[in-house]
């Protein structure tokens, strides 16, 4: 099923394409973090005001299936919340290419819809906020799971896998991602989750080195 490109994405693209020079910033907080699988120029570890970073949408094709979907990450809106990521910048061919890959991953596959919001780079000193695009999935969508407890979530973690992989390695990669590399935030939702995961499996105890590189 073919889906027209959300009004946000067309006019990113619309706005890029027109000004050849100028690059298309798309931020990824969930798996595009450590598996964009897209060509792009540069990227830039960073985060975004006014959204928290929640297990809260439900995947029945990367990471579950549609008798057990599994969870992977969404953005709530939280005026005081900040949601660290990577943006990765897109240029010329690489514009339509990633943004017709993601509109298949994120949005017919996976529910998601984009919006253009303000990206602040952790090396804020060298650079000034810009605009990226970033894909949310939001209660409308058919997939939405909503909230649930840290334990019931991990539970589900646990049991759910898909066509990328198991749901455990999604949880673990993005927990490893803001370990690392975003040491001084505290990420309560996503580090309880882990914690009752590995409560739950003691085996997965956390990796003496970066599952993920940036
Ligand atoms: N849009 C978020 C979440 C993306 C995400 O995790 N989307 C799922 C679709 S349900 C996905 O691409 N999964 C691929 C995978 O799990 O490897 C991001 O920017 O990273």
């Amino acid at each position: 099923m073919k889906r027209d490109p959300p009004a946000a994405e067309r006019q990113a693209q619309e706005e890029a394409a027109g000004e050849q020079e100028t690059p298309l910033w798309i931020f990824g907080y969930g798996s595009l973090v450590w598996r964009p699988d897209f060509e792009f120029s540069a990227r830039k570890v960073g985060f975004i005001r006014g959204y928290s970073r929640r297990f809260w949408q439900g995947d029945t094709f990367h990471r579950g299936n549609e008798k057990m979907p599994g969870r992977v990450v969404t953005l709530q809106e939280d005026y005081d919340a900040c949601t660290w990521g990577v943006a990765y910048e897109v240029h010329g061919e690489q514009i339509a290419a990633s943004l017709q890959y993601l509109n298949m991953r994120e949005a017919v596959l996976g529910g998601y819809d984009t919006k253009l919001v303000k990206f602040h780079p952790q090396e804020k000193e060298a650079d000034e906020p810009f605009l990226a695009l970033v894909y949310i999935a939001t209660p409308q969508n058919p997939t939405y799971l909503g909230p649930a407890s840290e334990e019931d979530i991990a539970a589900q973690i646990i049991v759910s896998s898909g066509r990328s992989g198991h749901n455990i390695e999604y949880l673990l990669r993005l927990a490893d991602f803001m370990r690392y590399f975003c040491p001084q935030v505290e990420d309560e939702h996503l580090f309880s989750i882990e914690e009752a995961l590995v409560s739950i499996l003691p085996c997965l105890c956390q990796a003496e080195d970066p599952l993920v590189e940036v």
